[in-house]
């Protein structure tokens, strides 16, 4: 009896992949791919689904479901995050894998793109909890990863702690200490001083380039933030440090707004210290959905996927979005603000400081090497300044957005390593 095949890709199936392959056949189709290339790139090469038990403090076991997920093979090693959300899945991980590759090559860094992740609600896990998630996980993830195989860094969810964990375990499974194995370790480590704040300084470097080039400024321009982690606050930080003015800023559970600019470094001190957005002395308590609405010039998504949707594009009123998280704007409300006139900056270009800096910090792990920070600094702020520039290039040239210029730029490179090789791996 014949069976029916899934074409190859339904497996990966999710709504975040379903905008990002719509955003690929945009660039393919720009750049007029042939059916064998884009059926390559269109599904991602490699994917492990692993569901493993894991005991709790109290004693009792629970199963945890995790993924990895590789999506090309073509530019060299894999590359990419691994986050701890309750809404984690094959295909959320599948679409953020093909997201890395497009960052990866736009920054002209030898890596394929890949993701994973764990579903789990991690606010809820204690940490020896989260230590043995993490350790348990790294151990899955054994038959896919390696220093130059592929190399796992922090995501939503996961940072300096669980690379610290995730290096030592797989370590201790090959019988050798390989700092290479992740990025975005603790210093202590063999990680940088750069790599934590990296994703949401070059998000800084990124809209000051681009307010330059519009005759503005930092200085005296108006933002909103959503996400207060990484790389929101970090990027709410310099914009401060830089005399932005930073409106509002919100996170799940709120989300707090002051006219005339909200003391940033006070902010993230209340935070630290156990309080909650909404309840900072310093600013006017506003509902989580609210802050979309807030007026400014650059309206700054650091959370979460699918947060501008068709739903609330409406009322979203600023005159840049840049893109921090990944996958933050639908198509749909990307077309929206796109007749509005509004600019969108991308995510592959807006957060790849963090990958970038990731690839110097792999560099060091595997020569043993050492840079300095302000080596690092300034290494960082040339590579975004000059994608920044290269994407603005096509912008003007091709009339295109900002988006579609950035994926041609990115999926061109790959396809033409893919047409090098010879073949698609
Ligand atoms: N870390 C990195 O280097 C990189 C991260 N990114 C992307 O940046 C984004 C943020 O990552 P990161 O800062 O590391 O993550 P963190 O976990 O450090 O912080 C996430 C922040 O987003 C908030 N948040 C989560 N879900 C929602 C929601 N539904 N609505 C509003 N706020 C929400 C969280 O709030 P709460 O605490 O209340 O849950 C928290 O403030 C992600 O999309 C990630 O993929 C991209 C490139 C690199
Ligand atoms: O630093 C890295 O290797 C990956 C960062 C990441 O996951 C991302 O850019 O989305």
């Amino acid at each position: 009896m014949a069976h029916a095949s899934p074409a190859p890709g339904d497996e990966w199936r999710s709504p975040l992949m379903q905008d990002a392959l719509e955003r690929f056949s945009a660039a393919a189709d720009a750049l007029a791919l042939d059916d064998e290339l884009r059926m390559r790139l269109a599904a991602p090469r490699r994917s492990l689904a692993v569901n493993f038990p894991l005991r709790m403090d109290d004693g009792s076991y629970r199963s945890f479901a995790g993924y990895r997920v590789q999506h090309t093979l073509a530019m060299g090693p894999t590359k990419g995050g691994f986050r701890y959300a309750p809404d984690v899945s094959l295909g959320e991980c599948a679409a953020l894998a093909m997201w890395m590759t497009w960052k990866c090559a736009l920054m002209r860094l030898p890596y394929g793109g890949a993701k994973g992740g764990v579903r789990c609600d991690p606010g809820t896990l204690s940490p020896s909890e989260r230590e043995r998630l993490t350790r348990r996980y790294a151990v899955e993830l054994l038959p896919l990863i390696g220093a130059d195989r592929d190399i796992p860094a922090p995501d939503l969810g996961t940072g300096e702690r669980e690379m610290g964990w995730f290096m030592d375990s797989y370590s201790q499974h090959v019988g050798r200490s390989v700092p290479g194995i992740v990025t975005g370790k603790p210093l202590v480590l063999g990680g940088t001083a750069t790599r934590r704040t990296a994703t949401g300084v070059g998000v800084v470097h990124v809209i000051a380039g681009l307010l330059e080039r519009l005759g503005s400024d930092v200085a005296g321009s108006r933002f909103v933030v959503q996400g207060f982690g990484e790389v929101g606050a970090t990027a709410a930080d310099r914009l401060h440090a830089l005399g932005g003015r930073l409106l509002a800023v919100g996170d799940e559970h709120g989300a707090t707004a002051a006219p005339d600019g909200l003391d940033v470094p006070a902010l993230a001190r209340f935070v630290r210290d156990g309080g909650r957005l909404a309840d900072f002395p310093g600013g006017r308590p506003i509902a989580a959905d609210e802050l979309m609405s807030v007026p400014c010039d650059v309206l700054v998504p650091a959370a979460t996927a699918r947060q501008i949707t068709a739903e609330n594009v409406e009322r979203v009123d600023c005159r840049f979005v840049v893109e921090a998280a990944n996958g933050p704007t639908t198509p749909a409300a990307e077309r929206a603000l796109g007749e509005r006139g509004v600019v969108v900056v991308p995510d592959i270009l807006a957060n790849a400081g963090g990958v970038t800096v990731s690839y110097f910090e792999w560099l060091e792990s595997q020569q043993g090497a050492h840079w300095e920070d302000a080596e690092l600094a300034s290494r960082l702020q040339r590579r975004m300044r000059t994608a920044l520039e290269t994407v603005a290039a096509v912008v003007e040239q091709r009339e295109v957005d900002w988006r579609t210029a950035a994926m041609i730029v990115a999926v061109g490179r790959v396809a033409e390593a893919s047409r090098a090789r010879g073949v698609y791996p």
